[in-house]
């Protein structure tokens, strides 16, 4: 059955009246004489016929030619073929008489909104999450502004299909659903030239100001899937756009390809990775400076996101760039961001009804990785905000690994980024399970960032709900499949007193089916909550650095953004639909605190505007899909 218009969820309407490109490529590097041509025939949807981003750029001297009625006409209707100027039948009767494509397309002419309902009629049609995350990716790859206008108007719809958990079966099949190249991918045979490669990105409009890079080697919980991790970096990037209003052209996956231990893709004919196994601790230093030299050196405002690098990479790469380019690492960062964030509205909510002072709280993780450590150190700033000191705030917080509860004489040598949280104080006692190591520790809060299922079991949520009168639970760990426990698991074995946070979506508990008679609604406790304002905010105010300040700042801001009427449904977040909200919200305050650190280089910009108007000129920077109006 065909969808009704009203089955288009309303607010953020695919098609608004608002200004349609704000948040674009960088306006300093536009003065590339190719960039600005592009630009400039894009804006004005004068098109050179170009099939797609490489013809872009070479074709490009078709642009100063399309004035010409006679050769315009033989090249306009190729753009038809490419994503960005698209619109299909969305073009007039006068564009289509303009640019010859009158027969080339459907005799209907069709707004925004009710392409979008076609494509919800065609992904309904689909059983299968894979089936439907390679509709909207082809979607993607044809029609640009549709594929926004439709994940923004069904956001609690498609997110789980253009993000966690789907993304993550995407990955593991990403050389078999491939379908055409997306983004930039650098492999280690490109050493001593990345420079190079990094100049073939097309630059259709100007220059990227978002890029995401990974290098496939810890993709959500699924572990080493190699070049495949392409498709988190597409994901992520796709997040920007939704939640932040990041111009999509000003958007640049990238995988760096440094080999792949997974054997699996190793012997897959179909792999479309380098088929050797991972290069060494100093190759990889090596050619990731060679890369960051690249990136920086053309696109010197590009943010980068690290994303899903193996622990140690993570660490050692954040340290090794986040005081000389503007980039931070989303696993450490960006989760710590949002747990504190999340963690700060439960402890709240647990303190109140407890009578437990907010400082007495203490935090157990399952997991002793890149999320559990950065959650860890973010979570300290909770404490020293409640009056403790750094070594106090410190011991509030316990980890542990497969081995147990992490400590420094436990007789194995510790990972490097693991020693800080090491108990110094468990006078050689030693605990494996973590059922007893909650006996030991009597938490108040568990979170999972371990990357396997079940480790919150029965026994494990049970102790929790003996402990606390409002247990906090975060099982935090993605996809779907490798979260430490479920929202309805949590809910039964602790009578529905739990306060719930999970890394991937769940399903809503109705009235009905909950133990306190009320519907219960489980957080997403996900770096996409974040990283869209930080971006959005390090874009805008062309952020040299980005601060661990900044990133406290996004938590704070995140917390703050929830509404009474979100408090009233027990929500820890926001409610996903509000995201660009959150995103203005979280980036005014980051910009005042880059302003606050001197790190921004928008000439005094944003520091001379008073928080009412940065909010508004955030508001008005993000991009928003829609067709011009007089075609839409
Ligand atoms: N919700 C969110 O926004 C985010 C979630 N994550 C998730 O966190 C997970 C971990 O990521 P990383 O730290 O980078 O991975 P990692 O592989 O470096 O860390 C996993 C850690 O869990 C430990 N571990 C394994 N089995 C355990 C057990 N039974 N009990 C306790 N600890 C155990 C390992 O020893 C290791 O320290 C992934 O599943 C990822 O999807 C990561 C970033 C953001
Ligand atoms: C959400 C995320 O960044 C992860 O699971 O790795
Ligand atoms: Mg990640």
């Amino acid at each position: 059955m065909a969808p009704s218009v009203s089955d288009v969820r309303s607010g953020s309407a695919p098609v608004v009246n608002s200004k349609n490109m704000q948040v674009t490529p960088d306006d300093k590097t536009t003065e590339d004489p190719r960039d600005s041509s592009i630009h400039r025939a894009v804006r004005s949807h004068t098109y050179g016929g170009a099939a797609n981003l490489r013809d872009v750029f070479t074709n490009q001297a078709s642009f100063s030619t399309s004035s010409s009625a006679q050769s315009s006409t033989l090249a306009d209707h190729r753009i038809i073929s490419d994503p960005f100027p698209n619109q299909d039948t969305g073009f007039s009767y006068e564009k289509r008489d303009q640019l010859g494509l009158r027969g080339l397309l459907p005799p209907a002419k069709q707004s925004l909104n009710t392409q979008v309902l076609r494509v919800l009629h065609q992904l309904r049609s689909k059983s299968l999450p894979l089936e439907k995350h390679v509709m909207l990716a082809s979607l993607r790859q044809t029609n640009t502004r549709l594929y926004y206008a439709t994940i923004l108007a069904n956001k609690e719809e498609i997110l789980p299909l253009i993000y966690t958990p789907t993304v993550g079966e995407a990955c593991q099949k990403f050389s078999h659903i491939y379908r055409r190249p997306e983004g930039l991918s650098i492999s280690l045979e490109d050493k001593g030239k990345v420079a190079s490669i990094v100049e073939n990105w097309p630059v259709p409009a100007g220059s990227p100001r978002i890029a995401v890079i990974t290098d496939g080697s810890r993709i959500l919980g699924l572990g080493d899937l190699g070049w495949n991790g392409q498709g988190i970096s597409i994901g992520k990037l796709s997040l920007y756009v939704a939640g932040a209003g990041i111009h999509p052209r000003a958007t640049l996956p990238i995988v760096v390809d440094l080999g792949t231990n997974n054997k699996k893709n190793l012997e897959d004919p179909l792999y479309l990775g380098l088929r050797r196994t991972r290069a060494t601790t100093e190759e990889y230093i090596e050619f990731m400076d060679e890369v960051m030299e690249a990136l920086h050196s053309r696109y010197p405002n590009l943010i980068i996101q690290y994303e899903d690098f193996t622990s140690e990479n993570a660490f050692r790469f954040l340290e090794r760039y986040q005081d000389k380019y503007p980039m931070f690492n989303d696993d450490i960062q960006g989760t710590g961001s949002v747990i504190l964030a999340g963690f700060t509205n439960a402890a709240r909510i647990a303190s109140k009804e407890s009578g437990r002072p907010l400082h007495d709280h203490r935090i157990l993780m399952a997991g002793a990785g890149s999320a559990a450590v950065g959650v860890g150190k973010q979570l300290m700033s909770f404490f020293t905000r409640q009056g403790l000191s750094e070594d106090e705030a410190r011991e509030r917080i316990y980890i542990t690994d497969s081995k147990g509860l992490v400590t420094r004489d436990r007789g194995d040598k510790l990972a490097e980024h693991k020693i800080f949280f090491a108990r110094q104080d468990n006078e050689g006692r030693q605990i494996k399970d973590l059922a007893e190591t909650i006996d030991y520790v009597k938490p108040t809060a568990i979170l999972g960032l371990s990357t396997i299922k079940g480790t919150f079991d029965e026994t494990v949520i049970r102790k929790m709900a003996t402990l606390n009168k409002r247990p906090i639970i975060f099982p935090l760990s993605n996809p779907t499949d490798n979260s430490e426990c479920t929202f309805e698991e949590a809910v039964r074995y602790t009578e529905g007193r739990v306060l719930f946070a999970a890394g991937s979506p769940f399903p809503e508990i109705e009235a009905g089916a909950s133990p306190t008679g009320e519907r219960m609604i489980p957080g997403q406790g996900n770096n996409f909550l974040v990283f869209p304002g930080i971006g959005l905010c390090a874009a805008l105010c062309k952020a040299a650095r980005v601060t661990n300040e900044m990133i406290t700042e996004s938590a704070l801001a995140l917390s703050d953004a929830l509404n009474d009427e979100e408090r009233k449904e027990g929500r820890l977040y926001p409610n996903t639909e509000r995201i660009r909200e959150i995103s203005r919200d979280i980036a005014v305050r980051c910009i005042q605190m880059a302003n606050k650190q001197g790190v921004t280089r928008d000439g005094g910009k944003t520091a001379a505007m008073d928080e009412e108007e940065l909010r508004d000129w955030v508001h008005g920077e993000m991009w928003v899909p829609r067709y011009d109006a007089d075609e839409a």
